[in-house]
């Protein structure tokens, strides 16, 4: 059934074909529903007016009414600027114009009393505004209030849609369909969290007429949006549940043995913890599908292959899924090891394999004879056919789409397999709530016993002789260094450059030492044979890119340098880290960094060094750079907030998600009467979901 609010935007006074395509192209504004949802992202308060002596660089804006004083052209070229004084009886304020000066020069009135609004920045020592708003002043006016202003493209702005523009469509539409909105949260909750209605919130949120109103409208939007989501994505993990069947592995003659004779360690509580929920889940007759998070280090790998025990006990094959080619090259060597202790047969396919080794993998595969296959996505290729696959574990979850898991499932004709992913980046829990809100989630949220934290220093180039000294001291003493530099895609060469140098100079510093190298660039067989003569200590220092984020394992190594650490992320910096630490010596970490550092990166540095915890990390992380930023949530959709920001609403978040797991526990199809708005409204955006469309 179509409302109101899916009516095309065009169809709004004012705003006809050609206004109508540009809203579609640049703001993705298609529906009346589109515009209404289309929130200001911040409100201006109009009715101020500043002294200018008062006026100073770290306000976000300010007004001024006085007279213009003066109009002069400045520079050549494109240099060339437009500069008008403002004068009231405190002060005169520079206002300047880069382009466009020609229009201004043309229809600004000197002498004529203005209003005029904008930035202040200081440039030299001088205060000024650039491109303000200019309005004359007249008495009959009355002071604006509250003014939204709306996020609008440079392309906008030149067909003079400017925010004021887009104010003024979405104040006739709210005069328009707000009275007519209907509620869709259900009474009580409305009630529980003395939230205003909807069709109030577009409303205020719009057209604000004071700021106690804008705070409700953001509370009420915030919640809604929070909410939605929730039930989304909670819904359908009951969908699930209810509707997929799954493998049952509740044999486990191997893994007992495995357990009992041949773990190489005691496992800590919270992997026994892990294993025991893991193995809940596959006997429950359902497809589970669960998240294992663990800092790095915690020892998810062993985890990941007791889970394949459960599998192969149970007469079926698995599979794990590494995100690049030298992990998945590590897990092989690894996991063949402990495999072949219970007598497993294990193959690892990647993108290098040569043909004549595929050929047999997909032979032994399909007959059955092969237990255990690591790869990297080349597995996912149509031609790579199980037997019967019976669970898929995934090394990192952020470079795993939606798409990629779609294809896993048809892996299988029968039932899907059983889905572990695993990933050591640490999502702070708001953020995992939201993304991974359909997914179960274990954690391992211990270290091993006899792991010291690994100690981390910050120091500047000019220390870089006393830092050599302490690589040579660790290199006697038996340890190994990793030295990483960043290399970021868009300065690649410049990059490249910077690693070779670091390169020479390293083989400088260090001539008594064989010294590797290990950047994205190099051929994976390359890579993988410079990987091996770390790993078994005959070279002694590797001078890296990032490509050993994630996953690499030589617990011999003890020391890591970071170069340019300033160029890096937090949660980048806690995974480089992690290489070192892995096994019982003291490990350490420097940060090197140039002389000049701005706060966010002083931030990032002392977080790294007053923490190990990759949880606090990580939200110290989401607060500097926002989620947008963190590590392979750009691809998952899930944050196009549109008011809510999960570094701040995570209180929100909590109590959304919380009123929706009860809503959903006391109806969970939401067909009760006082539900049944709700009901419509998520049929009507999951239209082509099975989940919502069963009932009519
Ligand atoms: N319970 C344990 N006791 C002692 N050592 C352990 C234990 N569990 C794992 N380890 C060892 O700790 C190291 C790290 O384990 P693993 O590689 O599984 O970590 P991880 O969680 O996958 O970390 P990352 O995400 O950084 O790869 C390995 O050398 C592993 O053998």
């Amino acid at each position: 059934m179509s409302t109101i609010l899916d009516t095309k935007v065009e169809f709004l006074k004012g705003i006809g074909p050609q206004k109508a395509a540009l809203l579609n192209t640049e703001l993705r504004i298609f529906t009346f529903e589109d515009l209404l949802y289309y929130y200001p992202f911040r409100h201006e308060d109009r009715s101020k007016i500043y002294a200018i002596k008062d006026i100073h660089e770290d306000l976000p804006y300010i007004q001024v009414r006085g007279r213009i004083t003066g109009i002069s052209s400045q520079g050549v070229g494109p240099k060339k600027r437009l500069i008008a004084y403002v004068q009231d009886d405190t002060g005169i304020l520079e206002l300047v114009w880069f382009q466009g000066g020609a229009w201004i020069e043309k229809n600004i009135l000197p002498n004529t009393i203005y209003v005029v609004f904008g930035k202040p920045n200081l440039y030299g020592r001088k205060l000024n505004v650039v491109h303000p708003e200019m309005e004359v002043y007249s008495e009959d006016k009355t002071e604006k209030g509250l003014q939204p202003v709306y996020n609008v493209t440079e392309k906008l702005k030149a067909r003079g849609m400017d925010s004021k523009a887009i104010s003024k469509l979405t104040e006739k539409l709210v005069k328009e369909i707000a009275s007519k909105l209907p509620e869709i949260l259900p009474a009580a909750i409305i009630d529980e969290y003395k939230l205003i209605s909807r069709a109030q919130a577009m409303e205020w949120i719009h057209l604000p007429p004071n700021a106690a109103s804008v705070e409700k409208a953001k509370a009420r939007l915030k919640f809604e949006e929070l909410f939605l989501i929730q039930i989304k994505l909670l819904h359908q993990k009951t969908y699930r549940k209810i509707h997929y069947r799954g493998f049952v592995f509740n044999h486990i003659p191997t893994l007992n043995v495995f357990y009992k004779e041949h773990l190489p360690f005691d496992l800590t509580d919270a992997q026994k913890r892990v294993v025991k929920e893991i193995y809940k889940d596959v006997c429950s007759g359902k497809q589970m599908n669960r998240l294992l998070q663990g800092d790095v280090g915690s020892g998810k790998t062993i985890v990941g292959f007791l889970c394949m025990l459960m599998a192969i006990d149970n007469g079926y094959q698995a599979c794990l899924i590494a995100p690049t080619e030298i992990l998945a090259a590590q897990h092989y060597e690894g996991l063949k090891e402990l495999a072949a202790k219970v007598g497993l047969t294990v193959a690892k396919l990647t993108g290098s394999s040569k043909k004549k080794e595929r050929d047999v993998i997909h032979r032994d595969l399909l007959d059955g004879s092969l237990n255990i296959l690591i790869g990297t996505h080349a597995i996912l290729e149509d031609i790579v056919q199980f037997k019967n696959l019976g669970i898929c574990i995934i090394d990192e979850q952020h470079r795993f789409g939606v798409a990629q898991r779609a294809k896993l499932w048809k892996k299988n004709t029968e039932l899907p397999p059983h889905v572990l992913v695993m990933t050591a980046t640490p999502i702070p829990r708001t953020l995992a709530m939201t993304l991974y809100g359909d997914l179960d989630i274990s954690v391992i949220d211990q270290m091993p016993a006899g792991r010291k934290p690994i100690s981390t220093s910050h120091k500047f180039d000019k220390d870089r002789l006393l830092v050599f000294g302490f690589i040579r001291k660790q290199i006697l003493e038996g340890r190994q260094i990793y030295i990483v530099y960043p290399l970021i895609e868009e300065n690649e060469k410049l990059d490249l450059k910077d690693l070779m140098d670091g390169f020479e100079s390293i083989n400088r510093a260090f001539p008594e030492f064989p010294v590797g190298i290990l950047h994205g660039r190099m051929k994976p067989a390359d890579k993988d044979f410079e990987m091996q003569r770390f790993v078994k200590g005959e070279t002694k220092i590797m001078v890296a890119t990032t490509v050993i984020e994630v996953g690499v394992n030589v617990p011999n190594a003890s020391v890591m340098v970071i170069e340019n650490a300033e160029r890096f992320g937090l949660s980048q910096l806690h995974q480089l880290r992690g290489r070192v630490g892995r096994g019982a010596d003291q490990s350490y970490c420097v940060l090197m960094t140039s002389h000049k550092l701005s706060a966010n990166t002083k931030t990032r540095i002392e977080t790294m060094v007053r923490t190990t915890n990759g949880f606090e990390i990580a939200d110290v992380d989401l607060k500097l750079r926002g989620p947008g930023d963190l590590a392979g949530t750009q691809q998952s959709g899930v944050l196009d907030l549109r008011i809510a920001d999960l570094a701040q609403d995570s209180q929100t978040l909590q109590l959304s998600r919380q009123s929706a797991m009860d809503l959903l526990d006391s109806d969970p199809e939401l067909l009760k009467p006082e539900n049944r708005m709700l009901r419509g409204y998520m049929e009507s955006k999951n239209k082509n979901s099975k989940e919502w469309s069963r009932i009519s």
